[in-house]
């Protein structure tokens, strides 16, 4: 468990954060300036805070009652920036061996051949930086990282410079870091689609306050947290099929979803983010329309936006699912709490970066 409790004050910026993050990884979520790079830097020992405390597991790292502040080279910290940084001279293979070579002696170290095989590196051993793409470099960076024997690794905005294609052949990988590794990652993001994917955890960082923290569905949902545009839902489905004609037949709690294409083999468990704008409500179940998907449930909240719109949230089967609609459609709707009421998701509205695998723990 990393434990955060810091307050640090600049000329027109006060961070003052709370929070503990269970195993897993946790994702730092906010707009720019929210203070996620401050609480970075902060467990990474780049800055002293003027008053807190930071625990990682049993140890210690930060607490300036007591003075104690272990040096950055103490802290056992890997590393995962937004650019590689790898060192332009040397080979992968050498890369990833500096980061062995500084684990102490006595760490629990992760193999070199099972962490080149789970980063599927073992084709670009012998090449130098120069010669790799940004996706490549981000997965050599991971794998230097995790060889260092970490108590944690901060991975500080680490798809911010690839663009979506190069994304989508990353994320897959952060999500075995996520599942297969027992190290807690730190990752920071302004992307609620790497928040529905990745995290275990999420905290939402707002003018350096934590403005709400829990699981990723729970937040997403959060309007408070979100606004009313950002705002989503996480369901968790299993894929039943793929259909020959690009769509994916999935078996959510509340019945069948149909996706673009998912990555994800026949039988996996997903989670997929539903933007509460892309969600339609129906009392009656509708017939005669394009949109695919209409999943039942009942109403379990409504909730009026201080302008024309209403989040509504329905309850189906356990999972939830918020949507954002007119505060007239509500009225002329007549909902209340309890009614059942269908929801309608068109296909193409889920992008397949809003969907991923789910970490163990949350599967079925
Ligand atoms: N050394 C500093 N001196 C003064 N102000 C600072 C310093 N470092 C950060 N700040 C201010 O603190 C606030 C939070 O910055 P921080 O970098 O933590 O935000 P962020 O959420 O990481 O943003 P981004 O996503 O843009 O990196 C900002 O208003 C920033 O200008």
């Amino acid at each position: 468990m990393l434990e955060i409790s810091v307050r640090h004050a600049f000329a027109g910026f006060t961070l003052d954060a709370d929070f503990k993050a269970p195993p897993g990884l946790t994702v730092l979520f906010g707009r720019s300036g929210s203070g996620k790079t401050t609480i970075v830097n902060t467990v990474a020992g780049l800055l002293t805070p003027d008053a807190g405390r930071i625990s990682a597991g049993e140890l210690t790292l930060l607490d300036t009652e007591t003075g104690v502040r272990l040096k950055p080279h103490h802290r056992r910290l890997g590393y995962i920036f937004q650019e590689g940084r790898l060192f332009p001279h040397l080979t992968v293979r050498q890369n990833l061996a500096y980061g062995a070579w500084f684990a102490p002696r006595d760490a629990p170290r992760e193999e070199m051949s099972r962490v080149v095989g789970m980063l599927g590196i073992g084709d670009l051993l012998d090449r130098r930086p120069g010669a790799l793409s940004g996706g490549e470099k981000q997965r050599v960076a991971i794998g230097r990282a995790l060889l260092s024997a970490p108590r944690l690794i901060l991975a500080d905005e680490p798809l911010a410079a690839l663009d979506e294609e190069r994304k989508a052949e990353i994320l897959p990988y952060f999500e075995r870091l996520r599942d297969e590794v027992n190290v807690p990652i730190l990752y920071v993001s302004h992307s609620a689609s790497e928040v529905a994917r990745l995290a275990t955890t999420v905290v939402a960082l707002r003018d350096g306050r934590v403005a709400a923290m829990g699981p990723p569905g729970e937040v997403l949902g959060d309007v408070g947290a979100m606004g009313a545009r950002g705002a989503a839902s996480v369901l968790t489905a299993r894929v039943t099929r793929h259909h020959p004609d690009g769509l994916s037949e999935l078996a959510a709690v509340a019945g069948p979803l149909w996706l673009p294409r998912v990555a994800a083999r026949e039988g996996a468990t997903i989670r997929v983010r539903i933007a509460a704008q892309d969600v339609i409500l129906s009392r009656a179940r509708p017939e005669g329309l394009s949109a695919l998907n209409t999943l039942v449930g009942t109403v379990a909240e409504i909730r009026p936006g201080r302008g024309p719109g209403t989040m509504v949230t329905l309850d189906l089967g356990g999972d939830r699912l918020s949507a954002r609609i007119t505060r007239r459609s509500a009225d002329a709707m007549g909902l209340v709490p309890g009614q059942t009421c269908h929801a309608i998701i068109k296909t193409v509205a889920v992008a397949p970066e809003d969907v991923g695998r789910a970490s163990q723990g949350t599967a079925e």
